[in-house]
């Protein structure tokens, strides 16, 4: 259809310095750290030294996505920049690029086409080196486990129950699982280890999670890397200060901690920091890059991962718990090529027009917005994101299908048009966020891993209850006795179904969500349920969006979408 790609749009766009960003953001410069002359990092101190009232928070979340996604970055950008073109201060918070996806399916994660947050190379490539930082600290620690082990192992681990995985930020399967400590007695000693995509990490949700140095070192401190030898009722958690390890990660990690400043291809100040995935993470940006953008401006838009079964949910139930969060609207982002994929229709088949398919998807679109308002009780506006290949006919059906089931919808074409695509989008959201709302949880932190559990499955996914492994039953046991039963959840589920089963599209009911292996994230705060055949390292597609891509001799790089 000729159009210009995500990456010619974004290297056309005119920057300005991060410092006027900056300026317009009402960021002192006392706070600013600049990384050249388009991003900068901001010193979280500017959050405990302003009292200005915090704005309004809008949440940007979607229905169940195809593999390419709904575009909820491209929404949370687009309207942020229709709401500056309607005179109102506004920033957005985003999550931070990993490599897995801009070299696998997905490809970058810096919105698309007109509604982008820019320099799109940097902040999908290496941008301020926050995941490397991740990354040497993840393996740091790995290596600190190994070598206490090789060193006699004063702390009495038993290397089969060791957790701690080493990381990288790559869809690499070969890494999932490896034997490592092998070439003989002065080599290390062998064991069977595995490598999680860093975005799987702890460290990373805990710099998402942590407020400053301090509570970082604490937090780290207390990450769980395995248990001693020993009957279950005897084996006793080793943790990372065990290890002393958490200065040296701290090191590693202080700069990370500072979230990143660049801008929308608009020039609205974006705040783009941490970046766990919602399928095997907690999916969302950090707590202090919220927080800033909530400080600083009367609206920020924040996204998280996926579709509202994962990213929304652990948004709702363990960032907005945890970090005394308080939503005023959420965006459901659909689109007509996700509605037919959920009405059954095959990924080679999602541009051709199929109004009974649509139809067929549109449970999947009720069920979350059911979600959102009776059981989170918020808000909310669904946003049909326009791709060209959607066709008026099918435009036309799904926005006419909402209003005749009382679903508030806007249609969005930021993508093609920017913030002038997303006026009508910005003009009801404005609206929403002076409601008053009752936010509240899918469930009490009170009670058993499995009914919290249980909670979730029937409330969000719409199932019938979870059932435990063996496994996962003496882990919960555990866990319990270890005085982390009232943790917050965190499901690593698939990102294409409301159930544990990617081939269960729409809104299936009556089923039942498997869970093979309980974790705790200590240092986070919430316990890791592995459901189904989720893993927590990707691997490459057939054809990598890899492939496309090259920089010329000037360093101009192409096939970065
Ligand atoms: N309206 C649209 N038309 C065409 N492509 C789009 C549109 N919205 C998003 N995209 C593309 O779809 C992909 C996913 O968009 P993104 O905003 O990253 O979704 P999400 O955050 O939900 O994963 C990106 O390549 C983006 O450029
Ligand atoms: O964790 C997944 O995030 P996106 O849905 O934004 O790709
Ligand atoms: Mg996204």
């Amino acid at each position: 259809m000729g159009f210009k790609s995500d990456i010619e749009i974004a290297q056309e766009c005119e920057m300005l310095p991060i410092t006027e960003i900056a300026e317009k953001a009402g960021i002192d410069d006392k706070y600013l750290e600049q990384y050249g002359k388009y991003k900068a990092k901001i010193d979280y101190n500017l959050l405990k030294e302003s009292d200005k009232k915090d704005g309004k928070l809008i949440l940007v979340t979607a229905i169940n996505p195809t593999p390419a996604g709904e575009g909820k970055t491209t929404t949370t950008v687009g309207l942020a920049d229709g709401m500056q073109k309607l005179g109102k201060n506004v920033m957005v918070a985003l999550r931070e690029p990993s490599l897995g996806p801009v070299f696998g399916v997905k490809g970058g994660a810096a919105g698309g086409g007109y509604a982008q947050v820019v320099p799109m190379e940097d902040i999908n490539l290496h941008f301020t080196g926050d995941f490397h930082a991740i990354g040497a600290a993840n393996n740091l620690l790995a290596a600190m486990i190994d070598n206490h082990i090789f060193q006699g192992n004063a702390l009495n681990i038993d290397p089969r129950k060791i957790t701690w995985r080493r990381c990288v930020d790559m869809n690499d399967r070969q890494l999932r699982n490896v034997v490592d400590g092998l070439g003989g007695r002065t080599n290390g000693m062998p064991r069977e280890d595995g490598y999680d995509i860093t975005v799987a990490s702890e460290i990373m949700a805990v710099l998402c999670l942590a407020s400053d140095i301090k509570d970082l070192k604490e937090r780290l401190s207390k990450i769980i890397i395995g248990y001693t030898y020993g009957k279950v009722a005897e084996q006793k958690p080793v943790t990372a200060g065990d290890l002393h390890a958490e200065g040296a990660m701290t090191a590693l990690l202080k700069d990370a901690l500072k979230p990143n400043l660049v801008q929308t291809l608009e020039h609205v100040p974006a705040i783009v920091h941490g970046g766990p995935f919602a399928n095997i993470a907690h999916g969302c940006n950090s707590v202090t890059a919220t927080k800033m953008a909530l400080k600083l401006a009367d609206y920020a838009i924040t996204e998280a991962g996926f579709g509202a079964d994962l990213g929304a949910e652990k948004f709702l139930d363990i960032k907005c718990r945890m970090a005394d969060l308080h939503p005023n609207a959420v965006v459901i982002v659909a689109t007509v090529r996700a509605l037919k994929y959920n009405g059954g229709v095959a990924k080679a088949d999602l541009n051709n027009e199929n109004l009974e398919a649509l139809e067929k998807g549109i449970p999947n679109l009720l069920k979350h917005v059911s979600n959102i308002k009776n059981v989170y009780k918020l808000p909310c506006v669904v946003a049909i994101n326009a791709f060209p290949t959607d066709t008026k006919a099918e435009l036309d059906f799904v926005e006419s299908k909402c209003k005749e089931l009382g679903v508030n919808v806007a249609l969005s074409e930021v993508w093609a048009k920017g913030g002038e695509g997303g006026i009508k989008l910005a003009e009801e959201v404005l609206r929403l966020v002076e409601e008053p709302n009752d936010f509240s949880y899918a469930y009490e932190l009170e009670g058993s891993i499995e009914d919290k559990l249980n909670q979730i499955v029937q409330k969000v996914y719409g199932g019938k209850r979870v059932v435990l492994t063996a496994n996962a039953q003496k882990q919960a046991k555990q866990l319990e006795a270890l005085g982390f039963g009232n943790c917050p959840i965190c499901v690593a589920k698939t990102q294409y179904s409301l159930t544990d089963d990617q081939t269960k599209l729409g809104a299936p009911t009556d089923f039942e969500v498997t869970v093979r292996n309980l974790k705790i994230s200590a240092g986070a705060g919430f316990i890791v349920a592995l459901t189904g055949e989720i893993m927590t390292m990707p691997g490459l597609p057939k054809v990598p969006a890899a492939e496309r891509i090259d920089v010329d001799e000037t360093g101009k790089i192409t096939g970065l979408f």
